[in-house]
């Protein structure tokens, strides 16, 4: 057997506890008791525990022994509660207790040095702390663990001291066996410092509570490192799945072959730049998302991707409804949807958020968070008043509830669930009160500051319309305001009364002033403009006008433009501004489902039934 001479190998518990069984022993016990010299002791020790096995030198020996009797010292000093305490600072408390307690010369080991200590003259300083980092058992760290270590009572010399640069070395002896007599060339132990009264339970609380930080700190970076990694594999993700479905898409319209649709994208109307620079808020552009007007105008730009050649043709087009330019449109919506394939996991496809819900309306939030759902998120919370919450939750089990719009920590509550938030839909059944209205605005900054595409709608426009900041050049807002909620926001902003014969000009106008946001002017048609140009949706609905559809039209939008910013993100849609292909698929979306449900219902049709035609309606649109 080789002897292991690594001072900090580590000692397992079964050959720790085998060393104080051996070193227990009455007759060790007593050689060790009184005698200042124990070198002979602990070969004899180490001799014993190679005999069980354990291959360790008298030194490791001594070493190890030295370092439990530090570590059953302070606990014992500590006086600390027997709760089990000390075991966590002296894992063999119990057997020392034993061996120790029946030591006459404890008294002098207790003041901090052992006979059989003091005269090894093996020792260095911090060689304690050394050892006990290497068992493993050490709970402190070093620099507070002092004992005070005093003299033995007889008389040592003063050392012969040698100076190198500014630093004293004392002389030290080689060889542990010199006689008691040659004590004079060795180096008395320094008196440490002794902290009376040593404050252990303290030092565990603290190390305790230092733990405790750093592991909240650790699991704050890793959650964070989460988050991102989740973001980069989901975009990487939907990246590579569009890829795919473009491939299909590609190989399928090779195989079919049709000469109309190569004519289509030979036009020489789609290669033109059509977009007219008198256009007022052009010049402006989108700091985030390029408009299709800006490649146009370059003459450096790259050739035009197709969401560009029909989204020219259509700027190029009046506004009149057009079937094929919805078409066009339409297939660029296409482009954004998720595919459904096995691969992906609960929330990837969109959790989405709904800030609304009061005692007078239960109804609008549960219709937006619903609709989200059914056009493919994955998660649909909504954030509402004490007294709307049951009311929600009973509408439908589907929706994550939360209670949280009227309570004093409001705000923290909500951005507590914002970093797990694809995009918030702000203001349906919100109400206008005014602590509301301001959780609800702090809500908004804070999402703003995530980078969340945010859709405000309703009551949220109320807030907008007192507040135009809490929005204005954000390019991942969107607003859906109605008519009237259109107006009042217009001639709050632009101390004039719309001009309601020039409907697109106004939106233009509107959407310009509040630094190109999206926006959808809902009505007979509904205009969508990120103040750049107005596209208008007019696929066919119905007239039946039930309460509610603007927000089945607002929830959808907030799934759609997770998804828009999504594909854009990952290089599917490019040269177009995901809101706008995002607000158009809503609007499109909402058109058909009331149409659908009007075929069934008649005057009857209620949101809800236009709910239940989300799933038929967006194959049609969008699958089909
Ligand atoms: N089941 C629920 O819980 C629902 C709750 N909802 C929630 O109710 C809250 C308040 O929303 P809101 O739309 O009723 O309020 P607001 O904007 O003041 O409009 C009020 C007045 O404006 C007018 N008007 C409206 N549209 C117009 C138009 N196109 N063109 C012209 N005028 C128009 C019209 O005036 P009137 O014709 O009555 O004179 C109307 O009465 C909000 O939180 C919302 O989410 C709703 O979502 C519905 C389902
Ligand atoms: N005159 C109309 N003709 C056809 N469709 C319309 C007409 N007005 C509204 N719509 C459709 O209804 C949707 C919702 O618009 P609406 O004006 O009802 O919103 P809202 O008043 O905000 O709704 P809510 O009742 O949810 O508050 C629009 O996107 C549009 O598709």
């Amino acid at each position: 057997m080789q002897a292991n001479t690594t001072r900090g190998f580590l000692w397992s518990d079964v050959e720790t506890r085998t060393l104080l069984n051996i070193w227990g022993e009455q007759d060790i016990q007593a050689a060790l008791d009184g005698n200042f010299r124990n070198s002979f002791v602990y070969r004899d020790v180490s001799r014993r525990l190679g005999a069980m096995g354990f291959d360790r030198t008298p030194e490791q020996c001594r070493v190890r022994i030295k370092s439990l009797k530090r570590q059953y010292l302070l606990a014992k000093e500590g006086n600390l509660p027997n709760n089990g305490q000390y075991h966590k600072i002296c894992k063999f408390y119990d057997t020392m207790e034993r061996i120790l307690s029946t030591r006459p010369t404890l008294e002098l080991m207790e003041s901090g040095m052992g006979v059989e200590e003091a005269g090894d003259g093996l020792e260095e300083d911090g060689e304690d702390a050394q050892d006990a980092e290497s068992t493993g058992e050490w709970p402190y760290p070093h620099h507070e663990t002092d004992v005070k270590q005093e003299c033995p009572t007889i008389p040592i010399p003063i050392p012969v001291k040698g100076t190198v640069g500014n630093n004293s070395t004392t002389a030290r002896p080689h060889n542990s066996s010199h006689s008691v007599s040659s004590l004079p060339a060795r180096t008395p132990k320094r008196p440490r410092k002794r902290r009376s009264n040593f404050p252990v339970e303290k030092l565990m609380e603290q190390f305790l509570e230092q733990s405790a930080q750093a592991e909240d700190n650790f699991y704050r970076v890793e959650e964070q490192r989460l988050q991102s990694e989740d973001r980069r594999r989901d975009a990487e993700h939907t990246r590579e799945l569009h890829m795919l479905q473009m491939l299909a898409q590609m190989f399928s319209s090779i195989s079919s072959a049709r000469p109309s649709s190569a004519a289509k994208m030979a036009t020489p109307l789609a290669r033109a730049p059509v977009i007219s620079s008198t256009s007022p808020t052009h010049a402006r552009g989108h700091p985030r998302c390029s408009s299709p007007q800006k490649d146009s105008f370059s003459p450096k730009s790259q050739p035009l991707s197709t969401d560009v050649l029909e989204l020219q043709r259509y700027y190029s087009l009046s506004l009149s409804s057009h079937r094929a330019m919805d078409d066009d449109i339409i297939s660029i919506v296409k482009r954004i949807i998720p595919p459904l394939t096995s691969k992906k996991h609960k929330g990837q496809d969109g959790r989405i958020g709904i800030i609304g819900g009061c005692q007078d309306y239960t109804g609008a939030p549960y219709f937006a968070a619903i609709s989200a759902l059914k056009v493919g998120a994955d998660l649909s919370h909504v954030f509402c008043t004490k007294d709307a919450a049951a009311v929600i939750k009973s509408y439908s089990p589907e929706l994550i509830v939360h209670p949280v719009l009227d309570s004093p920590n409001a705000v923290e509550e909500i951005e507590k669930w914002l970093p797990r938030l694809h995009s918030l839909v702000v203001g349906p059944g919100l109400g206008r009160e005014d602590f509301l209205l301001k959780t609800a605005k702090e809500v908004i900054e804070r999402s703003k500051a995530r980078e969340i595409p945010i859709v405000i709608d309703a009551d949220g426009l109320w807030l907008i319309t007192q507040q135009p900041s809490v929005i204005q050049g954000y390019q991942k807002g969107i607003l859906t305001p109605n008519f009237m909620e259109f107006t009042r926001l217009f001639e709050a902003l632009h101390h004039k009364p719309v001009n309601s014969r020039d409907q697109p000009h106004s939106v233009m106008q509107l959407s310009g002033t509040l630094g190109n946001l999206t926006m959808v002017l809902k009505g007979e048609q509904d205009l969508i403009t990120d103040g750049s140009k107005v596209y208008s949706c007019s696929v066919e609905g119905s007239g039946r006008r039930c309460g509610g559809q603007g927000d089945l039209l607002s929830g959808s939008l907030g799934v759609l433009a997770h998804w828009a910013y999504s594909a854009s993100a990952a290089g599917v849609i490019r040269s177009v501004n995901p809101s706008v292909v995002a607000a158009f698929g809503a609007c499109s979306l909402t058109r058909q489902c009331n149409s659908q449900a009007f075929q069934q219902h008649g005057r009857a049709t209620t949101t809800s039934d236009m709910i239940q035609e989300i799933g038929p309606a967006f194959r049609k649109l969008f699958e089909s």
